[in-house]
């Protein structure tokens, strides 16, 4: 098709069915096709058609649901565009679809449908016999909210098939948007290193001789890209990025504006120029101050904050970190996250957390390959942008939750990132470059160790950080939640005191947690409902009411016994539940059961019970001990081996409970019945009271 000549579409064109976007004549527009119809069409016109008329489909807007497009033809808009297939793009990613860049040529009306299946194929009439279009129209990023507005008369204007309809419709929303940008440019004043370009109205160019490319925006365009390439050499990136970039700003200068890979070529090098590749902030650790700072920030947590001073004078010692990833393993709420970030002051770096929770695609991490549509840098690179300095502290969050699936292992790719032999040429799919973290300081946060990879468990030390007695926790609340819960409701002091006494009823009635993010959410509520009566002028002295904090948790049930029959019953079936601690309480539940008496209310009891009746050894005793003392028990039977953990628990938790330490059956059961346990069996029906 020669320039200049008239464009002569075939009698019969495959029909692409698009959603979104109204394809006009003269446009280029890039579309993309998963529904099954599209896609087949695309295979068998576009991907094995070989002259020119088989790149010649029917685009037809204004398609419903493309989700529903499975058995019947949806009902189609009568009038399409005619458009040439200039690239197809196929990608796997995030599912099998192809990307489709089209130009419309001319208008087309359907007279009559051919076939529906695999795609549809129609008669059509030409429309409109235009000179070939002279150039592509590239859409223009700053037009984007203009866009919007546009599109909703595109349709219209697609319908005007007159000429002299066509201007009745188009020249009043022209001259509407010209006074729009003008009104803009006004109020905007261009910025001397903006290599953002600003749309410009050339005020002496009449409408219908307007090119979609002038020399101006040319030249404006080539200026960019020079801007761009002296910041490029102006940037301190390795030699490897600057050979990289540079013959990429090569291509640049040579590929046409229109061309899909300008854009992308455009953001590969700018973000290669934003990337912090020799910024670094200063450390300013000090021992003494690292100290204050971590006990000004977090109450208790004692060996936590002894493990992390340890592993900061070590950093100030040796002045390097090829030490071990810490990684804070705890129930949520107890301050991991906190931690992280006052490490993170201590030391002067930046902060940038790092969600890894249901993470299951390498990519997330390594980003993807700069081939795929859509591709992004992985989320280490993303982070260093961000903050902006190649030293920050990255808090790996929830390394425990990290998935795995088709699109490979993230565990592996996080090795490679923690990997202190490694991590000095970090390679990101997008960047194709190595970007050097050796100075990125890793930090690990996890709810349990159960779940992390072996691999990456092997590289980090793990510090545990246990759940809060009561007391600590109403020091939590006044010395740090309550003051930050008032700063952000804008109250003061004055207008609210929580006794000590409420904190405790908030604690023990309303929330039943180990750490302190329910009792943080409930001041939460308090401080909202008294900055209502603030802020209504009805304030008096205000005491947090019931309703204000919310009902407390009901507590579960279950029936037992079923004739002669046992059902044994673990709720919530999805949670894995594994470890042989429950094993005395269930042989307690049978014992109660076939024995008709009740055990005592205020007993709580661990221990792994052996096919002989001997009681083993189990782990997590301060947790569970914390938890029995939450729950309000009194008596907790534990196994005699596990006598030397009781050490580590406060000794006004301890004062609070008996501990009896048992090393056979006999002894679990004579604790945890009132008077003590004879087993007289009594075989009938019975609801446990456990
Ligand atoms: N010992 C503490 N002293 C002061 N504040 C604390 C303490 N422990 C927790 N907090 C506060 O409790 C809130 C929740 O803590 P954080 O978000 O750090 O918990 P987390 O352990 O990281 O939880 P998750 O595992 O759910 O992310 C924060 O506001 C934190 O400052």
């Amino acid at each position: 098709m020669a320039a200049g000549s008239a464009i002569q579409i075939p009698s019969r064109l495959p029909l692409l069915l698009t959603h979104e976007g109204v394809l006009l004549p003269g446009s280029t527009m890039r579309t993309s096709v998963d529904s099954p119809r599209n896609m087949q069409l695309v295979r068998s016109r576009l991907l094995k058609g070989t002259s020119l008329r088989s790149t010649i489909i029917g685009v037809i807007p204004n398609t419903s649901d493309p989700t529903s497009d499975c058995d019947d033809l949806p009902s189609l808009h009568r009038i399409g565009t005619a458009a040439l297939a200039v690239q197809v793009v196929g990608s796997n990613w995030p599912k099998p679809h192809y990307t489709l860049l089209v130009t419309g040529l001319c208008r087309f009306q359907i007279l009559q449908l051919l076939k529906e299946k695999p795609y549809p194929v129609a008669e059509v009439e030409q429309l409109d016999r235009l000179e070939q279009f002279t150039d592509q129209h590239k859409s223009e990023e700053e037009l984007g909210e203009l866009s919007e507005q546009f599109y909703k008369y595109a349709v219209q204007i697609l319908d005007a098939v007159r000429l002299e309809e066509r201007f009745k419709m188009t020249i009043p929303l022209l001259v509407r948007q010209i006074e729009g940008l003008k009104l803009l440019q006004k109020t905007r004043k261009p910025k001397q290193d903006d290599d953002k370009r600003i749309v410009a109205i050339r005020p002496n160019r009449r409408i219908n001789h307007m090119p979609s490319t002038t020399e101006d925006e040319e030249e404006e365009d080539h200026d960019d890209v020079v801007m761009l390439e002296k910041k490029i050499r102006a940037s301190s990136m390795s030699e490897q990025a600057l050979k990289v970039c540079l013959k990429e700003i090569k291509r640049l200068k040579k590929m046409p504006q229109s061309m899909p890979e300008y854009a992308l070529t455009r953001n590969y090098l700018e973000l290669m120029v934003e990337l912090p590749w020799n910024k670094s902030t200063k450390d300013r650790l000090e021992i003494r101050a690292a100290r204050i700072v971590l006990d000004n920030d977090h109450y208790a947590m004692e060996k936590l904050k002894k493990r992390v001073l340890e592993y900061l004078a070590v950093r100030q010692l040796k002045n390097n970190l090829k030490g071990p990833i810490l990684c804070f393993v705890g129930p949520p709420g107890v301050g991991k996250t906190s931690v992280g970030r006052s490490i993170a002051k201590t030391l002067g770096r930046e902060f940038h957390r790092i969600a890894l929770g249901g993470v299951c695609d390498q990519s997330d991490i390594r980003g993807h390959r700069r081939t795929y549509v859509g591709s992004m840098p992985g989320r280490i690179i993303n982070g260093l942008k961000t903050v902006g300095v190649n030293n920050p502290v990255f808090l790996l969050d929830e390394v425990d939750k990290l998935g795995k699936s088709l699109q490979g292992d993230p565990a592996a790719a996080l090795l490679e990132v923690l990997d202190p032999e490694q991590n000095h040429s970090f390679t990101d799919h997008y960047l194709n470059v190595a970007f050097d973290l050796s100075q990125v300081l890793f930090i690990a946060t996890a709810n349990t160790t159960a779940t992390i990879p072996p691999a990456l468990l092997d590289r980090m030390e793990i510090i545990r950080v246990p759940g809060y007695t009561q007391e600590e926790k109403i020091e939590i609340a006044h010395r740090h939640l309550i003051p930050k819960q008032l700063e952000q409701h804008g109250l003061t002091p004055q207008q609210i005191q929580i006794p000590q006494v409420t904190t405790l009823d908030i604690i023990t009635r309303y929330t039943r947690e180990a750490g302190v993010r329910s009792l943080d959410r409930k001041l939460g509520a308090i401080c909202r409902a008294v900055a209502v009566k603030v802020a209504e002028g009805q304030h008096k002295e205000t005491k947090p009411d019931r309703a204000e904090v919310g009902e407390g948790e009901a507590s579960g049930s279950f029936d037992l016994l079923d004739n002669t029959d046992i059902h044994l019953h673990f709720p919530a079936g999805a949670v894995t539940k594994d470890g042989p601690s429950a094993g005395v309480t269930i042989v307690t539940c049978l014992a109660s059961l076939f024995s008709g008496r009740l055990v005592c209310s205020d007993v709580a009891m661990t221990g792994e019970i052996t096919l002989r009746g001997l009681v083993l050894p189990v782990g997590g005793i301060k947790d569970k001990v914390l938890a029995a003392h939450r729950a309000g028990l009194k008596r907790v039977i534990i196994p005699r081996r596990n006598e030397k953990d009781l050490e580590e628990i406060a000794a006004n938790v301890r004062q609070d409970l008996t501990f009896v330490t048992a090393s056979c059956l006999d002894e679990v059961l004579n604790a945890a019945f009132d008077g003590g346990f004879a087993a007289k069996p009594r075989v009938e029906r019975l609801n446990s009271k456990l």
